[in-house]
């Protein structure tokens, strides 16, 4: 299998199966056998198309006769792929980015290789010509090509942060994330992870902040890596394990995790309980429930009950029992375009409406399960001020029996960048981490 045909089979099903890409990519490389350098161009290949969808589409439209809602979806998708070598490959031959695609149109859309040809062949002799919206009559048209955002979400942007934010926001949004993982210190120590990478070819940066966090570079194939398959390591975002250590679960705790699916963070909270507790893992699907069990097992994680509750329900049972409870509420994910650039053309405008509704609801359900003095914690993976302080705001208003832990101030050593504020917000932009933000509520004694 050739990168090109990886690349447009990985792609076909994000667009027609709704399929997430770094899923549709995991089973890509999984199945067929691509030594490193293709496995290198096939990624590239998919992100690249991924995050530059809306520009690509907008140059396609200036030499295709038929509108882009016209063209069949294998034939937009080659199309693609040729435009993104063409316009950000410098090192690809462009004869090279047309040939490959007109000869994959003979095995996927015969009819259309006449037409593939033809437009690509105009956009190579066209190519200094195609001009991008002018930034200062249209900025907001601008920005959603150049970036390749959904207008809406330019204009919402635009609603809750400056223009030069923006745009560096956007911008942010289509860089590579770094690869970072957590090291699971029941298995392994911090040194030794660090080492076992290393022997493995990659690069390896401790993080200042926590020190189980690592960020690492390579080109070896993550997943064959012995230590991820042992659960030596486990893939994590530093912003997704700082809220882990703020809700600070101690030995013997009873934690509950509200929407704990794939178990990420639960997983986190066992570790930092040294395995001793109980942590009640619940989400709304059984098969994402399963995924907790998978990941608890290969960490060698014991505490973890998985039940299968919906948040938008009340369990009369655990009323005042916990002492810390975690809402990692379902969101936007406006905060990890990076990782998922298929989010930016899903998501609808009027989403938000409805999904802070649902926040509000589970996590006012959530507030009745701490004990006084217990501590409860709100996070998202978002960067919309609607899904995050404005539910904590909603929230407080709401519970005269809780109040607002000042994290810039209480946990300072683990926060990057500004710690002014009491809740945090983490941008891709400004902290190079995936947008999270974090609220944490004490339960008045
Ligand atoms: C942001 S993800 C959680 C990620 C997880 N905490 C981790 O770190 O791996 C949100 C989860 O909420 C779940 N969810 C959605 N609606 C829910 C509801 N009404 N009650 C409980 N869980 C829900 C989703 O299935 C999803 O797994």
């Amino acid at each position: 299998m050739n990168a090109r045909e990886g690349a447009l089979r990985v792609l076909y099903e994000i667009e027609v199966d709704k399929g997430y890409s770094n899923i549709a990519l995991g089973k890509e490389i999984k199945r067929n056998n691509y030594n490193s350098r293709d496995r290198g161009f096939l990624t590239e290949l998919v992100y690249g198309v991924l995050e530059n969808l809306i520009r690509l589409d907008y140059v396609i439209s200036q030499f295709s006769r038929i509108k882009i809602k016209k063209i069949d979806t294998y034939t937009l998708i080659l199309l693609r792929i040729s435009t993104y070598q063409i316009l950000f490959l410098d090192k690809i031959p462009p004869s090279a980015a047309v040939n490959e695609s007109v000869n994959l149109s003979k095995k996927y859309c015969k009819d259309s290789s006449g037409f593939i040809n033809g437009v690509l062949r105009s956009m190579l002799r066209g190519k200094e010509e195609i001009k991008l919206p002018n930034k200062k009559k249209d900025f907001i048209g601008y920005l959603s090509v150049t970036y390749s955002h959904p207008k809406w979400m330019v204009e919402e942007f635009l609603k809750s942060f400056s223009a030069e934010f923006t745009e560096a926001l956007l911008k942010a949004n289509n860089e590579k994330p770094d690869l970072n993982v957590r090291v699971n210190t029941l298995k392994t120590s911090v040194d030794d992870a660090v080492l076992s990478l290393r022997n493995s070819g990659f690069q390896v940066e401790k993080n200042q902040f926590i020190e189980e966090s690592l960020s690492i570079k390579g080109d070896s194939n993550l997943f064959e890596l012995e230590a991820l398959k042992s659960g030596d390591i486990y893939i994590q975002d530093f912003g997704s394990m700082l809220v882990g250590r703020i809700v600070e679960p101690k030995e013997n705790d009873l934690v509950i995790d509200i929407c704990s699916a794939p178990g990420g963070k639960t997983t986190h909270m066992a570790q930092l309980m040294n395995n001793k507790g109980t942590i009640i893992a619940r989400d709304v699907y059984d098969h994402k429930l399963e995924l907790i069990n998978k990941n608890a097992k290969r960490l060698g994680v014991k505490i973890i009950n998985t039940e299968k509750f919906n948040g938008k329900d009340i369990d009369k049972g655990l009323l005042s029992k916990a002492d810390k409870v975690l809402v990692d509420a379902p969101c936007s994910g406006l905060g990890i375009i990076r990782r998922k650039p298929e989010i930016k053309y899903r998501k609808q405008q009027d989403d938000f409406k409805h999904i802070t509704l649902l926040q509000l609801n589970i996590l006012k359900n959530a507030a009745l399960y701490v004990k006084p003095g217990g501590a409860l914690v709100y996070s998202t993976c978002s960067i919309d001020p609607r899904e995050n302080i404005g539910v904590a705001e909603k929230f407080l208003k709401e519970s005269p029996d809780y109040q607002l832990v000042n994290l810039g101030e209480d946990y300072k050593s683990l926060i990057p960048g500004d710690r002014l504020a009491a809740t945090i917000q983490l941008y891709p932009n400004i902290h190079k981490t995936d947008g999270f933000f974090i609220a944490k509520f004490i339960k008045k004694t």
